[in-house]
């Protein structure tokens, strides 16, 4: 259940996507709470980075999506990234050509309160020891810290992740769960998308289960105690 003590920051309703001709998302609802850690689940192809594309403007859609109180369905995408809404895509996104420090100062800050580079680099020290590495030197980890920390630089406080660990050694996972925690403690609100039933296990407060375009399911994180809710999630994930 969504925690009514928490006013609702996102509401998407009835959201439709396309790419082209495609019809992809189909009629998608998703509440996300300020200061919540929102997971969407579900297999390849079900719907949930374009879920993320439409909230952030980038396809085609239609519905509703009510961030902090305003529409965002209709708004063009640089708009909405000035809301305050950060998005980490699948793909990253490191300029190759331009060095650590150089891509972590690329976003434009849209909101007062960003992170200094001092506390990013308290939070990520490896970006601190890399500063002056070429984006193509380095490892997929430090790629995904720098992609996540270049938006806590810009002031966004709700922060759209796409599959933040995939491809990642264990040890590295485990730090990006510790920064996770920590902002989730500094008070972001966070929708993440994840593979990693897991590892999304130890960060998230719900679960909603994508298939086909829309959201079948709704598992509080707290219900995994429940040997029964675990099994009902791993039959979607086909764990
Ligand atoms: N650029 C694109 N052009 C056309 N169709 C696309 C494009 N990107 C995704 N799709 C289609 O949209 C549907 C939803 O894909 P989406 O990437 O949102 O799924 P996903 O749940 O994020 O899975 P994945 O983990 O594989 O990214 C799929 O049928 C996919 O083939």
């Amino acid at each position: 259940m969504l925690d009514v003590s928490k006013p609702v920051r996102l509401k998407v309703e009835g959201l439709n996507a396309y790419y082209g001709e495609s019809h992809v998302l189909h009629g998608m609802n998703i509440e996300v709470g300020r200061g919540e850690l929102v997971t969407l689940l579900g297999h390849n192809g079900a719907g949930k980075t374009s879920t993320l594309r439409a909230i952030m403007g980038l396809i085609r859609r239609n519905g509703s999506i009510r961030f902090d109180g305003d529409e965002l369905a209709r708004m063009p995408a640089n708009r909405i990234a000035r809301r305050g809404i950060g998005y980490v895509p699948e793909e990253r996104g490191i300029f190759a050509s331009l060095d650590t420090t150089e891509n972590l100062l690329l976003p434009p800050v849209v909101k007062d309160g960003g992170m200094s580079i001092a506390e990013i680099h308290t939070l990520f020290p490896n970006l601190k020891e890399r500063a002056r590495s070429p984006g193509t030197k380095l490892s997929g980890g430090e790629q995904q810290m720098l992609a996540m920390a270049r938006i806590l630089r810009t002031g966004a406080d709700f922060l759209l992740l796409d599959e933040v660990t995939e491809g990642l050694a264990p040890v590295i996972i485990e730090q990006i769960g510790v920064v996770i925690r920590l902002l989730k403690e500094r008070g972001f609100t966070i929708l993440l998308v994840e593979q990693n039933f897991p590892f999304a296990a130890t960060v998230a407060d719900r679960h909603y289960v994508v298939e086909s375009g829309r959201v079948v399911d709704m598992v509080p994180n707290t219900a995994l105690s429940n040997p029964d809710e675990v099994s009902r999630l791993h039959s979607y994930l086909g764990i």
